[in-house]
């Protein structure tokens, strides 16, 4: 994997994740030039002076627009397929959008890096995308099928198709971490939607690492977990109440449109076809071809000893532990040295 001179391109590379793979891949010398794919040539521009690195190079265009990715895959090698819908709420007024973007646009893209002769593409899931009920995840999930049908249909391909699944990345854009922090500097009280509510949590970085494991040990159709933790809401709340030593408390306001109460990153029927490799588990495409009837007759009876990988039943963090993980995060060290808060445990 490690050949010089090579190409990566990042779709919807503009975003939190972008930024942190983009600044991992420069660190490489193995890799001579990084193209950003996405609509928005402000958030474009920014990232240019940000980074301001002569092996950036940028293209505007639209997933959703064969041409586009058709543009930027030429002599590409590897293509980390971040671009997607990923609010929930909007996803739900506006459901044929995600259908566009995150199933049609991943369809471009997989297609695109075949006919370019792509070495391996890898696209990001959430969790979310287990046993969806709201529109992002479905069109997740779909997402999902799209690009890990494409091994199953082209055995000689050149091109490795791999997905990972993300838990809540903390601190991302939008997400309740920077919300919670913003509330308690206006001295507000924490709104949180139910307070047993549990979701994994996962920093930018490990979310990184993960990306970079799959494009390392992919195999075609195989998809990636990291093992995490995960807490509750309140906890979450209180982790963030005790570093900034906020004296304001949780309101408690109900649950949002179309959340669920837990979230699962595998369900007990990838489980019992998953690999354990230390942090992470492979998941590996149901290989069966269309002609399986033996299957239906024999089933496979490894399913029924695992349950899902899910936020209410695997390790749950202490808020301690929540304080701890917290104190990871360069976004939360800063804002809590910037209120001369100590960002350290004693
Ligand atoms: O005011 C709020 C807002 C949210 N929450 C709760 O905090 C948790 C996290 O909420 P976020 O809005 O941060 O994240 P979501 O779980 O809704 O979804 C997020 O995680 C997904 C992956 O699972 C996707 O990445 C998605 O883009 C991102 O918004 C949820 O249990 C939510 O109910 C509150 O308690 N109070």
């Amino acid at each position: 994997m490690t050949t010089p001179g090579r190409t990566i391109l990042i779709t919807g590379g503009t975003g939190s994740f972008g930024h942190t793979v983009t600044r991992r891949m420069l660190e490489r010398d193995d890799i001579e030039e990084i193209r950003i794919l996405s609509r928005d040539e402000a958030k474009q521009d920014q990232m240019r002076h940000d980074l301001a690195d002569s092996r950036l190079r940028f293209y505007v265009g639209d997933i959703r627009d064969y041409t586009s990715v058709e543009r930027a895959v030429r002599d590409v090698n590897y293509i980390f397929h971040a671009a997607a819908l990923k609010q929930v709420p909007s996803c739900e007024f506006f459901p044929m959008e995600a259908v566009r973007t995150n199933i049609v646009g991943s369809e471009n893209v997989v297609r695109a890096a075949d006919f370019a002769g792509v070495e391996s593409v890898v696209c990001l899931s959430t969790d979310k995308a287990v046993y969806p009920v709201n529109a992002m995840g479905m069109s997740k999930a779909m997402m999902e099928k799209v690009a890990l049908s494409f091994g199953l249909n082209n055995r000689s391909a050149d091109t490795t198709v791999s997905c990972v699944r993300y838990g809540n990345v903390m601190y991302s854009r939008g997400s309740v971490i920077p919300l919670f922090i913003r509330q308690l500097k206006a001295g507000k009280n924490l709104t949180v939607t139910n307070p047993e509510m549990t979701r994994f949590m996962m920093s930018l970085a490990n979310s990184v690492s993960l990306v970079e494991f799959a494009w390392e040990h992919a195999d075609q159709g195989d998809l990636f977990i990291r093992k995490s933790p995960s807490c509750t809401i309140k906890d979450l709340a209180q982790a963030v109440i005790n570093l900034f030593q906020a004296d304001v408390s949780i309101d408690v306001i109900g649950t949002r449109h179309a959340e669920k109460v837990s979230e699962a990153l595998a369900s007990q029927e990838e489980l019992a076809r998953a690999e354990d490799m230390g942090d992470y588990f492979r998941i590996k495409a149901d290989a069966r071809d269309l002609n399986y009837g033996p299957y239906v007759e024999e089933g496979d009876k490894r399913q029924v000893m695992y349950d899902d990988y899910d936020s209410h039943t695997v390790e749950r963090m202490t808020v301690s532990e929540v304080e701890d993980l917290l104190l990871t995060l360069p976004e939360v060290r800063r804002e809590l040295d910037a209120a001369g808060l100590p960002t350290e445990r004693n």
